[in-house]
Order: structure tokens, then sequence, then C-alpha cells
């Protein structure tokens, strides 16, 4: 359960500027997507949910914990997959990684390695595990950095275009792990047709959300949107 409650973000380095304007909305579904033009607030939203990103001005509450007060409670509540899994693998190896976000959940040591490779192996990158994350594939890295953060089992799942990097059996097999995860998931992707395999979608544009609903109708919308993008604007 997610609470947006009057939440903007405003930035003001320089020049100040909306990037996300005050929206009030409740997200319960299993799986809700989000879908935009490049720019449009998508990533900005997702980062609201598990404060990485406070709001300027209302707030945001995730099972009734305040991003803002209970960041702490919250994260450990909302999982987060980066579009750059190099940008949340820490560690010189997938096992590692995986094994240093059980012990930041106090798994006790002789419980780590067998609990690591159980998630490996159903991510189905156990071959993997003691290659250098450098030498991995981008792809590769996406399907560790997912299962890093499922390994500790977050209430919450939010990813930020977990499929981008992704061959077509990878992308087929990461959409199959996602549609079969027990917990809420909320992602934002490029690709409509995950975002159609969602329970609800919105529609960000220019910070806005501009239509919030059955994802055959958002994904109707957005063409229309993307369409009538004038020459010139990305
Ligand atoms: N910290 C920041 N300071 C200033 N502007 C920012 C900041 N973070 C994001 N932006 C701007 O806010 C807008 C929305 O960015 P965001 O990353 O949310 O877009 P997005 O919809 O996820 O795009 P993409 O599909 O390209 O990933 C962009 O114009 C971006 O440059």
């Amino acid at each position: 359960m997610i609470e947006f409650r009057g939440a903007g973000v405003r930035t003001d380095d320089g020049e100040a500027r909306t990037l996300i304007h005050p929206l009030t909305l409740t997200l319960a579904e299993r799986r809700v997507s989000v879908i935009g033009g490049n720019g449009s607030g998508k990533s900005t939203l997702l980062r609201m949910i598990n404060g990485l990103l406070a709001p300027s001005e209302g707030s945001v509450a995730v099972f009734g914990e305040d991003t803002r007060t209970a960041g702490r409670a919250v994260r450990r509540a909302v999982g987060f997959v980066f579009t750059d899994p190099l940008s949340q693998l820490v560690m010189p190896t997938g096992r590692e990684d995986v094994e240093l976000s059980l012990r930041a959940r106090r798994l006790p040591a002789a419980e780590r390695r067998p609990r690591g490779e159980d998630v490996l192996r159903r991510f189905g990158v156990a071959h993997l595990a003691d290659r250098s994350i450098y030498d991995l594939s981008g792809g590769e890295r996406q399907i560790l950095a997912l299962a890093v953060v499922l390994a500790v089992e977050p209430r919450i799942l939010v990813a930020d275009e977990p499929t981008t990097l992704l061959d077509l059996r990878n992308d087929a097999r990461v959409r199959s792990l996602i549609a079969g995860l027990d917990q809420q998931v909320v992602f934002t992707t490029h690709n409509l047709d995950f975002a159609l395999e969602s329970d609800r979608t919105l529609v960000v544009d220019g910070g806005r959300i501009v239509f919030d609903g059955a994802p055959a109708d958002a994904v109707a919308l957005y063409r229309e949107l993307a369409a009538a993008v004038p020459d010139g604007r990305p």
C-alpha cells in the first residue's frame, strides 16, 4: 500500500523547476506500471516511493510509514532496482552481493551461503555467482541486481525499467518472474507489452499523471501523446 498525499518535487538549484506536480493517489494493486516519454518524471516518481527522494511538499507513505520520518522502515519494506545495475551491485561478485544483503538483514552467517545460493539458482544466475560483476553482460548484471534485491524479500518491489538491457529470452524470464512474485511490484517501462501485463498503469507527462487506469487505455493514450510530439522535441 503506497500513498501519495499532495506529494510533489521541485528543484531549486539555480532555476526553480517542478519535476513532479503535487499528486494524491493510493497504489494498492499487485502490479502497477508507469509509462511516459524520456524525462517525463517516471524515475523521479519511483524514487519517491522508497524515500530515495523526499517530496518538497506533501508526503508519501508506505504501509502507513512516512518516507521522510521513517526512512529506515520504508527502505526495509521497499526493494528498489535501478535501471543501471552497477549503481547497486557494490561487491566484486554476485554471491558476495547477495550475502551482503542477507547480512544487512541480520541473517546468521551459516544461513547466508545456502540462502544466497537458493536465490541465485531461482533467478538462473547461480553459474555467474563467482564471476566479477564487471565481466558480466548488462543483462546478466540486471538479473543479478534483481536477485540481490529480492533475496531479502521486500514487501514491495520498485523496479526502474527492469527489462531494458535484456534480450528476448531474459526479457521473458524476468517478466514471468515478476508476474510470479507474491509482493506488490511498481515498475517503469518503455516496453508497452510489459505495461499491458500490469493491473493499473500511470501515464506520466511533464511531471503530471495524465492518465491512471486500465493498461490498454493507458497504452493507447501514450501512443497518441507520442505521435503528437512536435519535431525537434525528444
Ligand atoms: N536532481 C535533479 N535535478 C534537476 N533535474 C532533475 C533531477 N532529477 C531529475 N531531473 C529532471 O527531471 C526530469 C524527469 O527525470 P526522470 O529521470 O524522472 O525521467 P524519466 O521519465 O524516468 O525518463 P527516462 O525515460 O529517460 O528514464 C528530467 O528532465 C530530468 O532531467
